[in-house]
């Protein structure tokens, strides 16, 4: 597809030469002659490359570099004299320079490199737009202005923080809101996830590793606790380590040093941790899943994160919020009509935040070019509705099965009702996609798909 090319070269036979070339290329090129044409160009058009000559009859091109009112690259002409002067105009930010007489196979080449420089800025404009803004925690509920107290208590010291809660509360966000609220904020965020990697790998993200210590790693790696000493650690899902690496946490802190794996320099860090579970502290330690020494150790203040049937209230706010912040936030505007907002509202969100945030996405996808998101694009059914009869599952067993081989069963079932899409069957669940990645996993189902 052509591309937009403005011409600014007040020799009139170069002029024509580059516009007719560079157009039976199949580009829309528009030639003018001074700065006054390109100024009256720019009120009407955006190039995608600007070619240029460094000597215009009304302004220096080196001076006019940095006001053009356009991102677009810029290829300075230059003649074979002006060479220095060239090298001037690259400091001063053109993209390359060509020497005149033209030689039109450069004048290819050079426009092609240009054109691909440009739309590589384009996509990172559009990709940085396309970022989620920084996160805000939404909410005015009680139970949100409670934690917005206890979240403004923790930046009043530096000791480590335990946030728990049912999946998809928003502990995360929590803790990077608390990260990036403390004085902290200027450090690296870390994140480990305990739950998603073997035992072996779990210690080279923590502590780093020298070079060679894992094959096809030739350089050292420096770990998270490196990476976020002036900064924040999060480990999530800390109860799903198991008890041994959780001892080897526990002489780490007692210690305050630590060796990247390999290595024999005593290193130490000063990260603040931020500890995220399911469970309560204590429940866990009661499941025997905590080692209680770590805890004792950590000396923690705990954060309880309600479920969103709780604070239900927080509910319309929630939507607007996930809905004008969608990833596809170029398409219409979306808004919910009335019975769905209703149907929301008695909807019991057993996958909480996560899972409204997952219902929105979905519903603004379904709902298409229409601006009213109906009850049919949401993903569940009026509760004690009746199933729809095609989404019916038997389960069959030629024995009594345990709660976990019903559940080993029905997810096989769902997998393969939806052929692996991870996030219908979560939706259908209820839980995060996190959460069914964890359950696949437990049950050796990672090949279905
Ligand atoms: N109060 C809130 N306001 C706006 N967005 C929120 C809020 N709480 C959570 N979210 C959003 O909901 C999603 C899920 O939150 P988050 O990942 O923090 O939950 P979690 O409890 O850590 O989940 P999991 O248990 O699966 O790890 C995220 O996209 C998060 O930004």
């Amino acid at each position: 597809m052509g591309a937009k090319i403005l011409i600014i070269e007040d020799d009139p036979t170069l002029n024509r030469l580059m516009v007719n070339h560079l157009s039976r290329l199949g580009h829309h090129v528009t030639g003018t002659h001074s700065r006054a044409e390109a100024e009256h160009y720019f009120n009407q058009h955006e190039p995608l490359l600007i070619i240029m000559d460094l000597r215009l009859p009304d302004v220096n091109g080196i001076d006019y570099l940095p006001q053009i009112p356009v991102p677009a690259p810029v290829i300075m002409l230059t003649a074979y004299s002006s060479v220095t002067s060239a090298v001037k105009a690259m400091k001063a930010g053109a993209f390359e320079y060509l020497v005149k007489p033209v030689n039109v196979e450069e004048l290819e080449l050079v426009v092609s490199r240009g054109l691909e420089h440009a739309n590589m800025l384009h996509d990172r404009q559009f990709f940085s737009q396309q970022q989620p803004q920084q996160q805000r925690m939404i909410g005015t509920s009680v139970a949100m202005l409670h934690l917005q107290q206890q979240i403004q208590q923790m930046l009043e010291h530096e000791q480590p923080v335990w946030v728990f809660g049912e999946p998809g509360t928003g502990k995360s966000l929590v803790a990077r809101t608390i990260h990036e609220k403390s004085l902290r904020r200027g450090g690296h965020f870390g994140i480990l996830h305990c739950d998603s990697l073997p035992e072996s790998l779990l210690e080279a993200e923590l502590f780093g590793h020298e070079k060679g210590v894992f094959p096809g790693h030739v350089g050292r790696k420096l770990g998270l606790l490196e990476g976020a000493r002036q900064g924040s650690l999060l480990l999530d899902q800390l109860a799903s380590l198991p008890l041994s690496f959780q001892k080897k946490l526990l002489t780490l802190l007692e210690e305050g040093r630590f060796c990247r794996l390999g290595g024999t320099r005593q290193l130490t860090t000063t990260a603040r941790l931020v500890i995220s579970t399911d469970r309560s502290p204590q429940q866990l330690l009661a499941e025997q899943r905590l080692l209680p020494e770590l805890l004792e150790h950590l000396n923690v203040h705990a954060i309880h994160l309600p479920p969103l049937r709780e604070h239900a209230e927080d509910i319309p706010a929630l939507i607007h919020h996930f809905l004008d912040n969608h990833p596809f936030a170029l398409t219409v505007p979306k808004r919910l009509s009335p019975s769905a907002m209703k149907r929301c509202l008695a909807h019991h969100w057993p996958g909480n935040i996560l899972e409204l945030q997952n219902a929105m996405e979905r519903a603004v996808l379904l709902s298409a070019r229409e601006e009213v998101i109906q009850v049919e694009h949401l993903p569940f059914r009026e509760p004690g509705s009746a199933a729809p009869k095609q989404s019916s599952i038997t389960l069959a067993f030629p024995f009594e099965p345990t709660l976990e081989e019903m559940e080993k069963h029905y997810l096989e079932s769902l997998l393969q009702r939806y052929q692996g899409h991870r996030a219908s069957v979560a939706n259908t669940l209820g839980i995060s996609e996190r959460n069914l990645y964890r359950l696949i996993r437990k049950y050796g189902l990672q090949e279905v798909r």
